[in-house]
């Protein structure tokens, strides 16, 4: 259970939130809340001076005598406050609701942005790989789009119930002290008993959020377009229906459970409120033919009772959505106030321009500290203006070696220098401003052509001349020049684009192949960096395409530092030095004809290759 302190603290940050989305907004809604909080036990109060002057009129002749206490306002007077209140009261609830409804956008709005910065500032992959977080961070955006207005609108509505409570209690107080502990006492049993079922609501909630979670997972699984074509092919469909089945069935199992409970105490709490609500009717019934109350009083306790009973059940309702509102927008506040995932440097170093050379010293490397280790001390140099490239068998730890020299991680062990400075030293993204690079698993945008490929550097986004040069270099333009609308053709199957008449038509669907040469736009257009990572660049790529591709980039790698990762071992041959990775370990390094003179693992791989393409000519 989470501490009161602790939702106490939320609260407060989910109403600061609110204020700072909106003041005057704020202070509107406040005052129409308070406004219908206490009108109905204002105007029950003048329902009783209205009958009260109404009876002694009747009784005594207009001249004021009589059992009946002088009410403070004449009848005539009552009716008219009466008329003012009542229309008051009719006309706040649209407004409360239009002031909550611009609250609500407002803080949304803050709400998301705070949260995809505080997502965006987590500079390292590590978070985003740990179930955990995941989880947190899934929470957090249910969070952020609800949680913070439901705490509001729950924390205004409890208000909003608290003084409705107060002011018919302070009528009844006014009335009789004894009438007031009546009423207390005929909604107290039903109020205990919807606190202790709120509780037991709110608890279950949380127990089965995982199922929840793993009930969104199925379902988007069942419509993911990625995912659908291996469920339909592969038939997994109505399995994973079942899965998302059971889980709900369990999550409807729990409810059903509480929910039976809930009948089960709620009907005779409820009846027994109603018994003491008659019994105190009968009293003041009683007391009245004893001329102790007036007909006033009477019609004050019967609104009273019913507004009180009907506002504790609006406030348990309130608290019981405000305390799972709290609970999630815990999760929200975690992600937002996340510490840097990769440790700053106290004082950052400015990164020089490469003249050297960047050197892995003895680094090691591992995903989590019970993990297998992944880099066991490679020790290598990535020489200034020369092409290296990473040879090895699957997982042997080529891209992971690429992603430390981006700093999506840090080495576990041992460190990697920019001409002699530690990349810890300086800013990440000072860092990945010098670095270009095609990633094995790259990113199709839903962007247009354009757009996809300035994703690159953001600089040259509505510049045509740079763009179509990139394109061109990486091969892609004459596909894009029989594109219907060009670089403005948009590359998705999920988004339509508006045509010049507004009309919306379907965008392109590219290959694989085309959209790696549209990765590789995106790397080449940001040029002038001083490192070119190239992990797999053309691992979709027709043979022809490949060479052509191989040909067009060692043009644009020449007398530029580079790495290149590839399984295709005569797109590597060119390269000014090979490295040969085994378990994480370097166990060859040199040109191509040093390698194959060496008779080791790299000329058994080419050797390997080379036979298959010469039996397949042979045969
Ligand atoms: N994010 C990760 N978390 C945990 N382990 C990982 C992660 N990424 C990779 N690994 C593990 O690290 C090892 C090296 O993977 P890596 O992707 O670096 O190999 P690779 O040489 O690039 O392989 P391939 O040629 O198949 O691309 C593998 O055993 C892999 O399972």
């Amino acid at each position: 259970m989470t501490d009161v302190g602790v939702l106490a603290g939320r609260a407060l940050h989910a109403l600061k939130m609110t204020w700072q989305a909106g003041r005057v907004t704020t202070l509107l809604y406040l005052v129409a809340i308070v406004a219908q909080g206490m009108l109905p036990a204002v105007l029950a109060l003048l329902t009783k001076w209205l009958i009260d002057g109404v009876q002694r009129s009747s009784t005594s002749g207009g001249d004021g005598s009589g059992s009946v206490p002088e009410p403070m306002l004449t009848p005539l007077q009552a009716v008219v406050c009466i008329g003012v209140l009542t229309a008051v009261l009719a006309a706040l609830p649209p407004i409360a609701e239009y002031l909550k409804s611009r609250l609500q956008r407002g803080v949304s709005l803050l709400v998301q942005y705070r949260l995809y910065s505080a997502v965006s500032r987590l500079e390292g992959l590590a978070r985003f790989e740990q179930p955990e977080f995941l989880d947190r961070l899934r929470m957090a955006q249910q969070a952020a789009v609800t949680a913070p207005e439901q705490v509001v609108a729950s924390c205004f509505g409890l208000l909003q119930a608290g003084l409705t409570v107060f002011s018919f209690l302070g009528v009844l107080i006014a009335i009789s002290p004894l009438m007031a502990f009546v009423t207390v006492l005929a909604v107290l049993p039903a109020l205990f008993l919807q606190m202790s079922i709120s509780r037991q609501r709110s608890d279950m909630m949380w127990e089965m959020s995982p199922r929840s979670r793993r009930q969104l997972f199925y379902q988007r699984l069942l419509f993911d377009l990625d995912a659908v074509k291996e469920t339909r092919l592969f038939g997994t469909g109505r399995f994973l229906l079942e899965r998302m089945r059971n889980e709900t069935i369990e999550i409807n199992r729990a409810e059903e459970q509480l929910d039976r409970k809930t009948v089960t105490r709620h009907v005779p709490l409820s009846v027994l409120s109603a018994v003491v609500a008659a019994c105190g009717l009968v009293w003041i019934v009683m007391a009245a033919l004893r001329g102790e109350f007036s007909i006033g009083d009477v019609s004050a306790f019967l609104a009273a009772v019913a507004g009180v009973q009907s506002a504790l059940g609006g406030a348990i309702a309130d608290a019981t959505a405000a305390y799972h509102s709290l609970l999630i927008f815990g999760h929200y506040l975690d992600v937002s106030s996340a510490e840097p995932d990769l440790p700053r440097p106290a004082e950052p170093r400015q990164l020089p321009a490469l003249r050297r050379g960047i050197r892995l010293e003895d680094v090691w490397f591992r995903y989590r500290d019970d993990g297998p280790w992944v880099l066991r001390g490679i020790t290598l140099t990535i020489p200034f203006g020369r092409a290296l490239a990473l040879v090895g068998l699957n997982g042997a730890g080529k891209s992971t070696l690429v992603k430390l020299l981006c700093r999506m991680y840090d080495p576990t062990k041992g460190r990697i220098t920019w001409d002699g400075t530690d990349i810890r030293d300086v800013e990440a993204a000072e860092l990945r401003d010098r670095i270009s690079a095609v990633f094995q698993d790259f990113t199709c945008y839903d962007l247009s052509v354009a757009e996809n490929i300035a994703m690159g550097d953001l600089k040259f986004l509505g510049d045509v001349e740079e763009i179509r040069a990139a394109a061109e270099e990486a091969g892609i333009h004459p596909h894009v020049a029989r594109f219907p609308r060009g670089y403005d053709t948009m590359l998705s199957r999920v988004f339509y684009q508006e045509d010049e008449s507004g009309e919306q038509e379907h965008g392109v669907t590219l290959s694989g192949g085309q959209w790696q040469r549209i990765a590789l736009a995106r790397a080449l257009i940001r040029s002038r960096r001083d490192l070119l990572i190239l992990d797999e660049p053309s691992s979709g790529l027709d043979a022809a395409a490949e060479q052509e591709v191989h040909d067009q980039l060692r043009r644009y790698r020449a007398n530029s530092t580079s790495v290149l990762i590839s399984h295709r071992l005569g797109t590597v041959r060119h390269a000014d030095r090979i490295v040969v990775i085994q378990n994480g370990k370097v166990i060859e390094e040199g040109s191509h004809h040093e390698l194959m003179d060496h008779r080791g693992e790299y000329a058994r791989l080419f050797s390997l290759q080379a036979s298959d393409y010469m039996d397949s000519t042979a045969s």
